[in-house]
């Protein structure tokens, strides 16, 4: 982030994506359209997120496609979040840690986000192996989708206060940040934050802030919500950087135009 900027760069094939860009919706097109971005958007982020689901969605050969994706990220120095959004007992769990944390696994990422809705304890075999394996997490807080606050704004304090509490404890005297993230809404705004007890700026942890571009939010929204967190917020964006496919000069512009918006936002 420090070399790049801000920005993840969301890999999400959507069917509509690939049919705009002229590709079949199948694993040859899912493979295409992931070249494509691979290679355009290599230098102009931090780090690219594939959407797992877009991948299963095309069942073991969308998965192999994702396999690729993962090591051609590796060989590029491309780092790499698995959005998988993983949860389940412990000794599920650690099954999962395995498979996209541990050195040589087929589908391992740099990191990988994690749902904490079995209770923040069973994803202690992720937490763990991640840090063995020098690779992260991300936790769900906030979630960028309305939904989310059903769950997550409920009690006193509320779940998104007590996830972060135990990030905050993961994390804690880790510098510059930890290795466990906590996902963050950019579509939320300060009084979200407020209101759920969630104060970032006291937690050690990087944010990943989905929600910019065809959720709503802007960068003026990174700007009043996670000011003053600068150098630990990842934005993730999908549609709103692949949209400008298929041209491997679009994608790039786009990466870079998003990438000195997001900067001179987050400095703010
Ligand atoms: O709270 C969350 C957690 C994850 N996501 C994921 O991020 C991308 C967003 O895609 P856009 O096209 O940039 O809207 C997608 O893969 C989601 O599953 C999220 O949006 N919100």
């Amino acid at each position: 982030m420090d070399r790049h900027g801000p920005l993840c760069v969301g890999l999400d094939p959507h069917a509509h994506l690939l049919a705009a860009w002229g590709l079949p919706d199948t694993p040859e097109g899912l493979r295409s359209f992931s070249a494509t971005v691979l290679e355009a958007v290599r230098g102009e982020c931090a780090a690219i997120k594939p959407q797992s689901a877009f991948f299963e969605r095309h069942g073991a050969a969308g998965v192999a496609v994702l396999e690729e994706v993962l090591a051609a990220s590796r060989e590029r120095g491309l780092l790499t979040v698995l959005d998988a959004k993983r949860g389940d007992i412990g000794s599920t769990m650690g099954a999962y840690a395995q498979a996209y944390l541990s050195d040589g696994a087929p589908l391992a990422a740099d990191s990988v986000t994690l749902s904490p809705y079995l209770g923040y304890g069973s994803l202690r075999p992720a937490v763990d192996l991640a840090r063995q394996t020098g690779r992260g997490v991300w936790v769900l807080g906030l979630t960028s989708n309305p939904e989310g606050a059903g769950v997550q704004l409920v009690g006193s304090p509320t779940v998104a206060a007590r996830v972060l509490a135990e990030v905050a404890q993961d994390d804690a005297g880790l510098e510059p940040f930890g290795d466990v993230g906590v996902v963050v809404g950019a579509t939320l705004d300060p009084d979200d934050l407020a209101a759920a007890g969630v104060d970032l700026a006291g937690a050690g942890a990087p944010v990943l802030a989905p929600g910019v571009g065809a959720q709503g939010a802007g960068a003026e929204d990174l700007a009043r919500t996670f000011a003053g967190l600068t150098e630990r917020v990842l934005v993730p964006v999908s549609r709103g950087v692949l949209a400008a496919g298929p041209a491997p000069a679009d994608l790039r512009r786009q990466a870079r135009e998003l990438t000195a918006e997001l900067r001179a936002a987050l400095r703010r």
